[in-house]
């Protein structure tokens, strides 16, 4: 994630992420699934912006009137949980004013709400000075949601248990992760996660992720095209059927793309591609069909100043 100095306080670019693989392992006694998947994040943000409130108050405004202000949003959850770790003399007078503008569709499997809680642990660590040690604020990210740790550790990753376990992909410091290019198709209907998880029969022979890691750290789509998978995608598909059709539309670009999958539990899918031009190419050739929004988007691009997890 970016984060730079405002005045007052900080703004963080929140990025969105895809699922290049997700295989379910099992399901656990606690009611979550046991999970390997390969995440990557994406050139698609969503904005925050945080003032700092002496007054002890955590406010939140959100361009999307869709979605919740209150507990009820990611950001606010996170917010109350890092301020805690502050301990009862200080934690009174931290507040916050915080600004959240959204571009990444919601219920779209593109992992918005995880980024954004990850985006205010960092900038709100930061603004209140508590210095959380980082496997503490690994902790405390993996209470706010399976997601939420990947966003800390991004740009990408291999993530198991709930998900909220990150082993990065770009551990040595002079190579940075290969760059891909997709076309994303987020259709007007999203899926919400849990019932998702609920349909799913884990698989007896599951399928191994280490392939699709090597086809990722090769740089080659064509290869990676290959290796594409999601086990989460039928049964979102069955839940709502009109992603059916997104389906055939990239079934129908093949060979000119690379591959296709749904990311996460979707309803968005990505179109890998052998370039950005391959990606404007299908995005151009999706935009009559009226099965979504298009976009143009660069899988796990290293960014500048980033904030050290
Ligand atoms: C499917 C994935 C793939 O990356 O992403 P999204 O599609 O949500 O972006 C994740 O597993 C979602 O992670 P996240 O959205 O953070 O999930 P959480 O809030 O922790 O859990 C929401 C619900 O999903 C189910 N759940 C989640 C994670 C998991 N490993 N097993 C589960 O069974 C549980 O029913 C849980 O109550
Ligand atoms: N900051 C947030 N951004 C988006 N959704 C949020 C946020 N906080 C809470 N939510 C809730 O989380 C749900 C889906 O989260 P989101 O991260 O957008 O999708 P997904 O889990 O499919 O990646 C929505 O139902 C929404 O109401």
């Amino acid at each position: 994630m970016v984060i730079r100095p405002i005045a007052g306080g900080v703004q963080v670019l929140a990025p969105a992420k895809l699922n290049l693989f997700l295989e379910v392992l099992g399901r656990r006694p606690d009611g979550y699934h046991e999970l390997e998947t390969l995440m990557v994040a994406i050139d698609l943000h969503d904005r925050l912006s945080f003032l700092a409130d002496d007054s002890g108050r955590i406010a939140l405004e959100c361009d999307d009137p869709g979605l919740p202000t209150g507990p009820g949003n990611l950001v606010v959850k996170a917010a109350e949980r890092l301020r805690l770790e502050a301990g009862p003399d200080r934690s009174p007078t931290l507040g916050a004013r915080i600004r959240l503008e959204k571009s990444i569709p919601s219920q779209a499997g593109l992992g918005g709400g995880s980024s954004d809680a990850a985006a205010t642990l960092v900038a709100l660590d930061r603004l209140w000075g508590l210095d959380t040690p980082p496997g503490r604020l690994r902790e405390l990210a993996g209470l706010i949601g399976s997601d939420v740790s990947f966003f800390l550790d991004a740009p990408a990753a291999v993530c198991r248990g709930r998900g909220e376990r990150v082993e990065p992909l770009d551990s040595h410091p002079e190579s940075s992760p290969p760059e891909f290019h997709a076309v994303l198709v987020c259709p007007s209907v999203g899926v919400r996660t849990p019932d998702v998880y609920a349909g799913l029969t884990p698989p007896d022979r599951p399928v191994p992720i280490g392939p699709a890691v090597d086809a990722f750290l090769s740089g080659d789509p064509a290869r990676l095209g290959r290796c594409l998978h999601n086990r989460l995608q039928p049964v979102a598909e069955r839940i709502q059927p009109a992603l059916g059709r997104v389906r055939s539309a990239l079934i129908d670009l093949t060979p000119s793309l690379d591959g296709h999958l749904m990311s996460g539990s979707g309803s968005a899918y990505f179109g890998l591609a052998r370039d950005r031009q391959a990606a404007s190419d299908a995005a151009s050739r999706l935009g009559d069909l009226g099965i979504g929004t298009i976009r143009v988007v660069r899988c796990a691009v290293p960014e500048p100043d980033t904030h050290p997890a």
